[in-house]
């Protein structure tokens, strides 16, 4: 791999002697892991673990994950593993039982959401945002295969949060960067980069920043990531930031072996993530304090509140409140014809959210109720909370699981007409619709896996 002149410089002069090392690593091949889904998948996982994560795991090889049903099902998530790192962060530095509302900035594809989701509990609101709307549309996907049912995912511009004062207890900004850490990975990441581009993306990370941080309450948490490791979009940005606001930094506590290097600069502690010294791909993170103590919430002000979200009709909830766990605990929503929960606790938060930024999905969407004609949705059959008593479900072996996953007719050799509920190795992949004895697949188009089935398929699924 050739790299740009500037960048050996300047690696040179951070890493010292550590640099041929550094250099070393990047001919080899990235570490493979995965986090996994502990809400679905509970069984003891074989594979060697990431340290500093509870759900983390490193694989021998690169298995093909596209035909693997479980990381459909929402079981697991593949995630380089340097990232994890956001868990120490946030069992270091915050109390995750109590009710939280947090932010996550720049989300897709949804690596550090989803974790997030995993994190807090389930009193608390996570906002997951992404701006491009396509990459939106998938971080949607992956937030409603993890099920978790608190988040609401958004597609709003840095500047638009500002609406939603003093709001979170947690921001967390993975900013969009020059991706000197992706070389490795992405080699053409190395062809796109230059140093223009790096003064560029340090002034853009600044500007996201000076925008979001009105949303953040006193006292509140900011994590700041990247995935390189220029001083200009890290540090020097963090130290730029507690000059311009009233932050401090966080110091966290780890052991020197992990590998991680501690950066610091006027004053501002930084963590870096460099691929000869853990196993993980290049990362930078940050975490500082906003000044201040937040005040006690108040939502109900005793005036007559006007909502967005609708109450769900009494006769179409009936039809479809069984088909979710504790379904008492739930606000059942509806948007024309249909309807979706989220937990009681969270409605009026949620609301505001609403009312403030463009949601592009939120909770957990049950079904779509027309008259008595009522259809369960993908997400319902991918939620942590579904009710399974309330369907007929059908165990698929894993040939039969990639084939319903690519949306192809599939024989199940049942007989009816009712919804099913179609799963592999009991976790649930989505629905069919029996006319008879045949069936008709409802997994959704845009999801399907598109890639020509190999001659042979893998015997079982990564977690088996
Ligand atoms: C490093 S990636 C996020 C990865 C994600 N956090 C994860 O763990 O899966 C940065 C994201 O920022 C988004 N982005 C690009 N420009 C942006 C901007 N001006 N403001 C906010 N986000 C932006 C990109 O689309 C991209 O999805």
């Amino acid at each position: 791999m050739k790299l740009p002149v500037t960048f050996e410089t300047r690696m040179q002069r951070l890493l010292g002697e550590n640099y041929s090392k550094f250099q070393q690593s990047l001919q080899q091949a990235p570490p493979v892991s995965i986090r996994v889904n502990r809400n679905k998948f509970q069984n003891t996982v074989k594979f060697p673990q990431v340290p500093w994560t509870d759900s983390g795991y490193y694989l021998a090889e690169r298995p093909s994950f596209t035909l693997d049903p479980l990381l459909h099902a929402g079981a697991y998530y593949v995630q380089e593993a340097s990232s994890m790192f956001l868990e120490q962060v946030l069992k270091q530095t915050i109390n995750l039982d109590l009710p939280l509302h947090v932010l996550d900035l720049c989300g897709a594809p949804g690596g550090k959401s989803t974790h997030l989701a995993s994190l807090i509990s389930k009193d608390s609101l996570l906002v997951s945002n992404e701006v491009i709307k396509s990459r939106a549309t998938i971080l949607a996907e992956n937030i409603a295969k993890w099920g978790t049912g608190n988040v609401l995912v958004t597609s709003n511009d840095p500047r638009d949060f500002g609406r939603l004062s003093e709001f979170f207890d947690v921001m967390v900004i993975d900013a969009p960067c020059s991706g000197e850490g992706m070389f490795r990975k992405d080699p053409q990441a190395v062809g796109e980069w230059s140093e223009e581009n790096v003064v560029l993306c340090a002034r853009r990370q600044q500007r996201i920043l000076a925008d979001t941080w009105e949303a953040l309450k006193p006292g509140g948490i900011l994590i700041y990531s990247t995935c390189t490791w220029n001083e200009a979009e890290n540090e020097e940005n963090m130290a730029w930031l507690a000059g311009q606001e009233n932050a401090e930094s966080i110091k966290l506590k780890f052991d020197d072996c992990l590998g991680i290097v501690r950066s610091e600069l006027q004053g501002v502690e930084g963590y870096r993530f460099y691929p000869h010294a853990v196993q993980g791909e290049g990362f930078f993170l940050a975490v500082m304090r906003k000044a201040g103590e937040a005040e006690e919430e108040n939502y109900s002000s005793g005036k007559k509140k006007k909502y967005k979200l609708q109450e769900a009709g009494k006769k179409e909830k009936a039809l479809v409140q069984d088909w979710l766990q504790h379904p008492e605990n739930l606000a059942w929503i509806q948007h024309n014809e249909t309807i979706f929960t989220l937990p009681e606790n969270l409605f009026e938060a949620a609301d505001e959210v609403y009312q403030k930024l463009y949601v592009i999905y939120g909770g957990t969407q049950v079904a779509e109720v027309a008259g008595k004609k009522v259809k369960p949705l993908q997400q319902l059959a991918l939620s942590q909370h579904l009710n399974k008593e309330a369907f007929n479900s059908i165990e698929l072996n894993l040939e039969k699981a990639i084939r319903y996953l690519r949306k192809e007719d599939i024989n199940l050799g049942s007989h009816g007409t009712d919804w099913v509920l179609l799963q592999y190795n009991s976790m649930p992949l989505g629905w069919a619709k029996q006319i008879g004895n045949r069936i008709n697949n409802y997994y959704p188009k845009e999801w399907r896996i598109r890639m020509d089935l190999p001659a042979l398929l893998p015997e079982k699924s990564v977690l088996e």
